[in-house]
């Protein structure tokens, strides 16, 4: 059976410390995470949808140590979804940075309920050990939350971690904004832990694994309907076709379902084999002679702006996991290039003596779909658009904008990751 953390394992192999960021949305986790990256503020526009990995080669006078910063957004099914998320890297990471909004009194409950959740897992999960840094960030904004109320309000709940509280800011110059100094703790508890011998057990046994699913599904008694439906894709893809059969199914009219899991791996698979440009236009002819021609979808319509909001979304997480991807795009993958249909898909593919273009890997679904859990909500769109716009006869027939916030943006993270 797949269990989450085996599979985290396996994705993200411990090569260096796992450090999950965590706290609400708006805190400044990305910020932050960009900033101990870079040594200078970068700009976040807009919520972290899915997640941010970044390695991150920390020097120290004592010696060097690489963490793997996971930046875990609030801005896709709220803090509890991200809170779940956090559970697949929890049990083996090296410690916890907790971000608090400074600035932000009213909020400051919401955040402490958050955290009693992470730490009881923790404490479920036999890493009652794990230093715990909270940081009360934004400490350049006027009336910041007294340290020691922060310390009465969370330090009940991590009694048994080794525990630190830290102000913090990415709007000073770097060696001023407390950073160095939370890093220079994390290091020191990493390096007290290895001593100990207590980061070694990678090995979490089955007991606790099944547990760690059941957490993943269960919050608080209330059952999470993200979770559960990413939790369908993770075994659906597990046991799915190749990329390549999945492919040839799609052009025979053949493909075993027609769903939101399969249009999402359609996008995936072509997005990603064959570059935007060209998979973008794939994508939409392909769509169209199948919904036409397959028995399977005579009673459905082609969407042209759900279409073109479900291949931006995709395209946008492709990028996003891109660090973390074994599969290499193909080269101009995202230039301009002329109208391509499935019939030219298939004579890529087919043409004998032709190298095709490589398809990713099953692995790399996963990890797309651990990175970008938002895709498998077949609702996203109702974040951005009206049901009265998106249910148009216009916004069927042309690419009609989001009336309700900006798609997001490839521009503005590939200026974030510059
Ligand atoms: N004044 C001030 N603002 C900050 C600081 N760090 C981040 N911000 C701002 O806080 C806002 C939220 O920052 P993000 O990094 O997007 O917050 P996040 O926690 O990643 O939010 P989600 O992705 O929604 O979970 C942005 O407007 C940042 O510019 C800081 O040190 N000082
Ligand atoms: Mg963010």
């Amino acid at each position: 059976m797949l269990t989450f953390q085996t599979l985290a394992q396996r994705l993200w192999p411990s090569t260096s410390y796992r450090v999950p960021f965590l706290g609400l949305d708006f805190t400044g986790k990305t910020t932050l995470l960009y900033y101990i990256q870079s040594e200078a503020d970068v700009i976040t526009p807009y919520p972290t949808m899915g997640m941010n990995i970044e390695s991150l080669p920390l020097h120290f006078a004592k010696g060097n140590v690489s963490i793997t910063g996971f930046d875990i957004g609030g801005g896709c099914g709220g803090p509890r979804f991200a809170g779940q998320l956090a559970r697949f890297y929890l049990p083996t990471s090296a410690a916890v940075i907790w971000v608090v909004d400074s600035s932000d009194k009213t909020r400051l409950s919401e955040s402490v309920e958050e955290f009693e959740h992470i730490m009881d897992f923790l404490q479920r999960s036999q890493r009652s050990e794990m230093p715990v840094v909270l940081l009360a960030h934004k400490s350049d904004l006027t009336n910041p939350i007294p340290l020691d109320e922060l310390r009465r309000m969370f330090w009940p709940h991590c009694k048994t971690h080794p525990f630190a509280i830290f102000p913090t800011t990415c709007r000073r110059p770097y060696k001023e904004s407390g950073v160095p100094v939370v890093l220079a703790w994390l290091y020191s508890q990493i390096q007290a832990a290895e001593l100990l011998g207590q980061h070694s057990s990678e090995e979490t046994s089955t007991e606790t694994q099944e547990q760690n699913v059941k957490e993943m599904t269960t919050y608080s008694g209330s059952t999470n309907k993200l979770a559960r439906r990413l939790e369908d894709f993770l075994i659906r893809a597990e046991s799915d076709s190749s990329p390549e059969v999945f492919l040839q199914q799609f052009r025979e009219l053949n493909l075993p379902a027609w769903d939101h899991y399969t249009h999402i791996r359609l996008a995936y698979v072509i997005l990603t084999t064959y570059g935007r440009q060209k998979g973008k236009n794939m994508i939409f002819d392909g769509l169209q002679h199948y919904i036409a021609n397959s028995k399977q979808t005579t009673s459905r319509a082609f969407h042209v702006t759900m279409t073109y909001f479900w291949i931006q979304l995709v395209h946008f997480g492709i990028r996003s996991s891109a660090a973390t991807s074994s599969h290499q795009p193909p080269p101009n993958s995202d230039s301009s290039t002329t109208l391509t249909s499935m019939s030219d898909a298939s004579t890529l593919v087919d043409t004998p003596g032709a190298v095709p273009p490589s398809t990713p890997s099953t692995d790399d679904f996963f990890r797309f779909l651990l990175i970008n859990p938002y895709v498998v909500d077949s609702n996203l769109w109702t974040d951005y658009y009206s049901k009265d716009v998106m249910m148009s006869p216009k916004a069927k027939e042309e690419m009609v904008l989001p009336d309700k916030q900006p798609l997001p943006s490839l521009l503005v993270r590939d200026t974030i990751r510059r």
